[in-house]
């Protein structure tokens, strides 16, 4: 479990990204971050692995306070995803993977063993593996970025819109494999996102931030989408528009999102 407690961010320059936050993250679910641009949610996100260390209040992982461990340890034991993949475009991807596992001190043959592993778990062809990132297309890149997230066995993985810079299909896709491999694995994932659809597409729980990290809501897509808090949830989700007007209906025992006319817009992780 990770805990914000009071935190606040107030950067060298003056600029206050994040102020008095509290929130929970659960264990083994996925909870999203959304909200537009500046909201504070990459700030909170990097707090949780000391990319960003908060200048008031404290981040805990399962009751430890993480500016007690050190950053380099904490960084390695935390799965960290970003947009644009972040690989290193001079090695091939099977090292890109191996990276951090080869700085913890694995033998390379071990880390290339599991590194072809992962590409297997992120649904990746072997084929791939001495290829160089560019050679790669974009949606292949991200699932390389995953499978390096993945490659320290984290309990927590970061994912900071990870998914942000491919086409739609490409994201559908993606969004998918990690809904699988969510079930498989049972991370704790913390996932930044711009894009509501996408957030209530991944997130078991959805924490809706406005300017400075305040929290205007949080609740599962249903209780979201069944009760926006106020305006600029309702605005933000898209609830006032005749078209979206997104309402939960039970068909068959499953939970599904319709919209004003009754078309289904998707169903909702049991
Ligand atoms: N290193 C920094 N120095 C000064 N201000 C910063 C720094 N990093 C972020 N900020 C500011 O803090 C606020 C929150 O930024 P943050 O990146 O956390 O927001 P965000 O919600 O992730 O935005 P985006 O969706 O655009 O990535 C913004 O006003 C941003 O300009």
């Amino acid at each position: 479990m990770i805990e914000f407690r009071s935190v606040t961010k107030q950067y060298p320059d003056g600029t206050v990204a994040v102020a008095d936050v509290d929130l929970v993250v659960p264990p083994h679910r996925t909870t999203v971050l959304v909200g537009s641009s500046g909201s504070g949610k990459t700030t909170l996100l990097r707090m949780v692995n000391r990319m960003v260390d908060p200048t008031g209040g404290e981040v805990r992982i399962d009751g430890t306070d993480v500016s007690t461990v050190d950053p380099v340890k904490l960084r390695r034991s935390i799965g960290y995803v970003m947009q644009n993949s972040g690989l290193l475009p001079h090695r091939r991807v099977a090292d890109n993977i191996a990276t951090v596992p080869v700085l913890r001190g694995e033998r390379r043959r071990d880390a290339r063993a599991k590194a072809l592993e992962l590409m297997d778990t992120v649904g990746l062809d072997r084929s791939l593996a001495d290829k160089y990132p560019s050679q790669l297309s974009g949606g292949q890149q991200q699932r390389v970025g995953v499978a390096r997230g993945l490659a320290v066995d984290p309990n927590i993985l970061l994912m900071d819109e990870p998914f942000g810079a491919v086409d739609p299909i490409v994201r559908t896709e993606l969004q998918d494999e990690l809904l699988r491999l969510q079930r498989e694995l049972g991370k704790t994932v913390l996932f930044v996102t711009h894009d509501i659809d996408e957030a209530f597409r991944l997130g078991d729980q959805i924490v809706i931030l406005r300017e400075r990290g305040e929290i205007v809501q949080r609740g599962t897509p249903a209780e979201i989408i069944a009760s926006p808090a106020d305006e600029f949830v309702a605005g933000f989700i898209g609830a006032d528009r005749a078209e979206r007007a997104l309402r939960v209906t039970q068909v068959g025992g499953r939970q599904v999102v319709v919209d004003a006319d009754g078309r289904p817009a998707g169903v909702l992780a049991s």
